[in-house]
């Protein structure tokens, strides 16, 4: 890719890009949120049209002005945002648009399960074809879309966070996947903001920044503090730091949870959060953490147990009583449950306060309009005003923009699942430090997370979950590395 450059309305979002792709190779595009990474690869894959610069591939200038073109030429791109009917069996997902199709333009069922259990055996992946995709947990969501694209014989493939709702186990699947790839001369194009994986996989990095390129260097000519370097753009503090905190265990809890049973996947769960404390959760995935924290919050109902806060007991049918209780829940599919994409930025943030904005009937315009801009400041969320429609800012910064409408409702409890998913490395420690500066305010914090640097960095205690049980809970002085916090949480 050539001098690619591309702006929406008057504002660029990337400046004269140039970025290769060897055969064979793993290559990291890297950047903070807002990057253009997306971008880049849209214009790839003909979601965008480039205002200019050339695409050249096998050494052949190609037009790539449709989806279809990008197909021509065998490239294929795995969306940050799932493609796929939730409706639909995996088979019907994966070879729904395809060949697959008698004469009369029917689906064929049998071939196409039959192509997809090849396909799923390839990958390790315990899926049935048969099996309806919203009946899958997210992780399975990822693997189908993987398929899905390996399905369509790219040579070019771009992987936009693959791992971001992987288990470890399922990660290390899909890399020694990436590794058979490249063997065959498949090239892949690996977005990704875990520094970890980078690391391991690839074989060389671009990083972009402010929608031009920085530096595109060899991954074993380069070192970690000069990636994050080059995608800050500056030098940052050591990330994930554990900072040992101060507060009272002997004050009433701001939260109480006591012998929670919900469905299968919650069995029997007791623990106190107090003032200023942050309890992280590590469990596998399907341990039933996010289980528990929708059941706290009023989403999937309560069989038997009683959540208290502050001290006192407080029925929570709905997260509107979840609300009311002073509780927030960032969930973790934050783009489904989390934001109305086609509202915008300030609409988004203010929504869980609009009764505290009303100026008689009203709203009152200017308060939302100064609380928008803060929230935007102090998350350092990228987009060009609070007016926005939320579904063009990137991924990450939709992210944020979840947190900043909890942040605003200024809860006694606040619950993160999974907090920095999707956000860049320089997001990442800003949102630590404001989760630290909420607990030092006083509140309690609920943090989920399958990241286990990130759960170190935060958590004072970490409680462990497996198959719908509390089976450990340690304080964080007690864990010394994380291969001891992970021993923790496997070994059942
Ligand atoms: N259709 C659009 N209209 C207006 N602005 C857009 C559009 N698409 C992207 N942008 C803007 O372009 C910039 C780059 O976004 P892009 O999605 O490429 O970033 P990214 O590097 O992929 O970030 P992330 O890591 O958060 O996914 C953002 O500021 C975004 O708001």
């Amino acid at each position: 890719m050539e001098n690619i450059s591309k702006s929406f309305n008057g504002i660029t979002v990337l400046d004269s890009v140039n970025f290769s792709l060897n055969k064979g190779e793993v290559h990291a595009l890297m950047g903070g949120n807002g990057a253009g990474k997306s971008t880049l690869m849209k214009t790839l894959t003909g979601v965008y049209e480039a205002d200019s610069g050339e695409i050249h591939i096998d050494g052949k200038k190609v037009s790539i002005k449709n989806m279809q073109d990008a197909r021509d030429n065998y490239i294929s791109m795995i969306f940050q945002e799932f493609s796929l009917i939730p409706t639909l069996t995996v088979a019907e997902n994966i070879f729904l648009t395809r060949e697959s199709r008698s004469s009369l333009g029917f689906l064929n069922d049998k071939e196409g399960v039959e192509k997809t259990k090849g396909l799923l055996q390839e990958l390790e992946v315990d899926i049935d074809p048969n099996d309806v995709v919203e009946s899958l947990g997210v992780g399975y969501w990822q693997m189908t879309e993987i398929a899905k694209a390996l399905s369509q014989e790219a040579k070019i493939l771009i992987m936009d966070e693959p791992s971001s709702s992987l288990t470890k186990k399922e990660t290390e699947v899909l890399f020694s996947f990436i590794d058979k790839l490249k063997r065959r001369g498949i090239s892949i194009i690996y977005i990704s903001h875990r520094m970890d994986e980078i690391f391991k996989i690839c074989d060389r990095v671009t990083i972009l920044r402010d929608g031009k390129n920085v530096v595109t260097e060899k991954i074993k000519d380069i070192g970690l503090d000069t990636v994050i370097q080059h995608i800050v753009g500056a030098e940052m503090d050591k990330a994930f730091e554990w900072k040992e905190r101060s507060y009272s265990m002997d004050s009433t809890p701001v939260l109480e949870v006591k012998n929670l049973s919900s469905g299968t996947k919650v069995n029997d769960i007791s623990f106190k959060i107090f003032p200023g404390e942050i309890l992280g959760v590590a469990g596998l995935m399907g341990s039933g953490r996010s289980e528990m924290a929708r059941s706290i919050f009023g989403i999937d109902s309560r069989d038997s147990g009683k959540v208290l806060v502050n001290g006192e007991e407080r029925t929570i049918k709905n997260p509107i009583d979840a609300v009311k209780s002073g509780l927030a829940l960032i969930p973790e599919d934050r783009r489904m449950q989390g934001l109305i994409l086609e509202h915008s930025v300030k609409d988004n943030m203010i929504l869980p306060i609009l009764s505290k904005l009303k100026k008689g009937l009203f709203l009152d315009e200017s308060k939302a309009d100064e609380l928008a801009d803060q929230l935007v400041k102090k998350l350092n969320i990228k987009t060009d005003n609070i007016f926005k429609t939320t579904s063009l800012l990137s991924g990450g910064n939709q992210q944020k923009i979840v947190l900043a409408k909890w942040l605003a409702s200024d809860p006694d409890v606040l619950i993160l699942d999974e907090p920095t998913i999707g956000v860049d490395i320089g997001a990442k420690t800003e949102i630590i430090d404001i989760v630290r500066e909420l607990a030092d305010n006083g509140k309690a914090i609920l943090v989920i997370s399958s990241e286990l640097p990130e759960l170190l960095a935060i958590s004072d205690r970490v409680i462990v979950m497996h198959e719908g049980e509390m089976v450990k809970e340690l304080k964080r002085k007690e864990i010394n590395t994380e291969e001891e916090l992970q021993h923790a949480i496997q070994g059942y």
